[in-house]
C-alpha cells in the first residue's frame, strides 16, 4: 500500500475531549455531501471505535459505510496524527484504494489537552475545536492547537451564560494569540456551521 494520499483533500479536526468535534463534523459531512462532494471519515481514539460506530450510524444513506472509519491510535491523541501519521494515512490509502475519486477525508483526532497539531503530511487545513464551557481563559493558555490551527471554532456560546464565560473576552483573547481566523458556533443550534463549511472550502477546495 502506498502513500499517495495527495490525490484528495485532508481536513483535520482537533480539540480537548468533549469540545464538540464529532458534533461539528456530523453537521459539516451533509453539507459537503449536499455541495456534490465525496467525503471519507476518520474517526481516532485511543482504544475505542465509538466514535466512529456513532458516525457510521448517523451518516447512513450519506456516506458509504466503508468510507467512516476508526483508527485507534492506543497511544496519546496527538501521536497519531503528528508523530506518525501513518495509521490514518494507510486508512486515507485504503479509502482511495476503493473509492479513488474522493474529494475529501475529514480526521477527526482524539480528545486532547490544547497541544495536538496535525502534521502536515496528514492534513491540509486544520480546525481546532474548543468549548466555551470550559472556561473563558482557554485561548489565553496559547496551547499549539488554539494558536496554530487554521481555523479556531469556539464552540457551546449557548452555554456561555450558565458557566459565566464572557464571549467578548474569548473574542478579545482569540484575537491577540491567533493570526488566523476563527469562529463561534453553537453547534447544537447549528449555528455558526455555514461559517465553518466557507472557511473549509476556501482552504481546502478553493470554492
Ligand atoms: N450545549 C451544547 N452542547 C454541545 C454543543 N456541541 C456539542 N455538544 C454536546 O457536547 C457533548 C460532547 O460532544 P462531542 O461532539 O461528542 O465532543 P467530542 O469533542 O467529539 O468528544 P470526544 O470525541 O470524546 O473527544 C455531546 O453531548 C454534544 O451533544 C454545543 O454547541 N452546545
Amino acid at each position: 500500500m502506498s502513500l499517495t494520499h495527495r490525490d484528495v483533500a485532508t481536513v483535520g479536526i482537533g480539540g480537548p475531549v468533549g469540545s464538540g468535534k464529532t458534533t461539528l463534523l456530523a453537521e459539516l459531512v451533509p453539507r459537503l455531501r449536499d455541495a456534490g462532494l465525496d467525503v471519507g471519515v476518520i474517526a481516532n481514539d485511543i482504544l475505542t471505535q465509538e466514535d466512529a460506530e456513532r458516525l457510521r450510524e448517523r451518516f447512513a444513506g450519506v456516506v458509504p459505510e466503508d468510507l467512516v472509519a476508526g483508527v485507534e491510535t492506543g497511544a496519546c491523541p496527538h501521536t497519531g496524527i503528528r508523530e506518525d501519521p501513518s495509521m490514518n494515512l494507510q486508512q486515507i490509502d485504503a479509502f482511495l484504494d476503493e473509492h479513488p475519486d474522493l474529494d475529501l477525508v475529514l480526521i477527526e483526532s482524539g480528545g486532547d489537552n490544547l497541544a495536538a497539531t496535525f502534521n502536515p503530511e496528514l492534513a491540509d487545513y486544520s480546525l481546532y475545536v474548543i468549548s466555551v464551557a470550559e472556561g473563558e481563559d482557554i485561548p489565553r493558555k496559547r496551547g499549539p492547537g488554539v494558536v496554530d490551527c487554521d481555523l479556531l471554532v469556539i464552540n457551546k456560546t449557548d452555554l456561555a451564560p450558565h458557566v459565566g464565560a464572557d464571549l467578548d473576552v474569548i473574542e478579545r483573547d482569540a484575537g491577540a494569540v491567533r493570526e488566523g481566523p476563527f469562529v463561534f458556533t453553537d453547534c447544537k443550534a447549528k449555528d455558526g456551521i455555514e461559517t465553518v463549511l466557507s472557511h473549509v472550502r476556501e482552504g481546502v477546495l478553493f470554492a
